[in-house]
């Protein structure tokens, strides 16, 4: 095994990051080492990148990037009992405390002491990297490296999707980024119909109809609550999945709910939000879910299953792929004009 390493680092307290040389790290007690078989980009990567106001202060340079991933364990360190060389892995990459109130009651996707790779430690945009050994998945042998990295983002959509009943419910999703895209692959896979997606972007629109969306709406040309009620009767949606963030699509969704509906949110606002609460939320009885992580680990095992029934379409989600991370800034810049779906790297020997 080599003892250096390429590694896409957030080197610096500004924009961007580097492609470095770095040592192959030792597992500590309690960690494995894995050769990295694939990585995707989140958007919160994308955040470390731009380094926007929450990665300031949050990140401590100098620092690995990247979290989601699959692998193969190559070594493992003092005191690791269930894994072994060569056992197939994925990464939850909340690392739980299980020890405060929240994991007493099972709660471990609210943690209140949760720490994340690549987040606040050294993460996976490498060759090799470190995997704390109780937040290994293993995977079936023969699921694809780009699928298994991809479970920790489905496991987001999975909670947001599944959070209430969906088969045979109308569902509008708004914002096709790639955790709206894997929102859409989860919901028709899981029996919704019709799924309707807003979505600004052109190519996310598209991509989204790829993926299995019944309509597409653009909410800049049309106004989404008239289109979901033309297409429903009138009655509004069922279930309402907000995966963009904007505030304007929170307010239509609601809009667009029938009274007594399901409104699950994943996407994280930039700011505080006014909304008339009397109106949109507590007259029509809506049933609101605020979605955080994964549950641990429940929803891996949710993930595994749609992957392995080969009912997800994942395909047109992962627009781009990489041979190693020389390309790695290229990446980011599409990723962050929103030219593609989910991007993987997968590194070199
Ligand atoms: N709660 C969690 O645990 C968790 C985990 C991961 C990501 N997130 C959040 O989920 C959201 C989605 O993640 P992503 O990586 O797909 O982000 P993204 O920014 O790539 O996607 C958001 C999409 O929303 C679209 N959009 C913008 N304005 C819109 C509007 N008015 N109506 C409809 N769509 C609109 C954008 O064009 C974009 O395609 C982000 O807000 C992210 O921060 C939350
Ligand atoms: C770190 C964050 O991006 C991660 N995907 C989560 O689920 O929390
Ligand atoms: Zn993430
Ligand atoms: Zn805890």
């Amino acid at each position: 095994m080599a003892e250096k390493m390429p590694a896409i680092m957030k080197t610096k307290p500004a924009y961007g990051a580097e492609l470095v040389e770095v040592d192959v790290p030792k597992p500590g007690p309690g960690e494995v080492l894995i050769r990295v078989l694939a990585t995707s980009i989140c958007g919160t990567d994308l955040h470390i990148y731009e380094w926007n106001e929450w990665a300031q202060s949050r990140i401590k340079p100098p620092q690995i990037m990247g979290h989601e991933v699959a692998g193969e364990v190559i070594e493992v360190g003092p005191g690791v009992e269930d894994l072994q060389e060569g056992d197939y892995i994925s990464a939850e990459t909340h690392i739980v405390c299980g020890k405060c109130y929240a994991c007493k009651h099972n709660r471990y996707h609210v943690c209140q002491n949760t720490k994340i790779f690549g987040v606040d430690m050294d993460g996976v945009f490498a060759t090799y990297a470190i995997v704390p050994a109780q937040n290994a998945w293993k995977n079936p042998k023969d699921m694809k490296p780009e699928y298994a990295s991809l479970q920790e983002p489905l496991g987001n959509a999975v909670d947001t999707v599944l959070a209430g009943p969906i088969a045979g419910r109308s569902t509008l999703i708004t914002g096709a980024g790639p955790l709206g895209l894997l929102g859409i692959t989860v919901a028709k896979a899981s029996g919704a119909y019709p799924v309707i997606v807003s979505e600004p972007s052109d190519f996310r629109r598209k991509l989204a109809k790829k993926v299995g969306a019944d309509y597409v709406i653009n909410p800049f040309e049309e106004d989404p609550v008239e289109v979901v009620m033309s297409i429903t009767d009138g009655a509004g949606v069922e279930v309402f999945l907000e995966f963009s963030g904007a505030p304007k699509a929170l307010e239509q969704g609601l809009k667009a709910t029938t009274p007594g509906g399901r409104v699950s949110l994943l996407g994280l606002f930039p700011r505080d939000v006014t909304l008339d609460f009397n109106n949109l939320i507590i007259f029509k009885a809506l049933e609101v879910h605020g979605i955080t992580g994964r549950h641990l680990w429940e929803t891996w095992y949710t993930v595994s299953s749609l992957i392995q029934s080969g009912k997800l379409n994942l395909d047109p989600i992962i627009t781009h792929k990489y041979k190693g991370f020389d390309k790695f800034e290229e990446a980011f810049e599409l990723m962050r004009a929103g030219k593609t779906g989910k991007v993987v790297f997968f590194p070199k020997e």
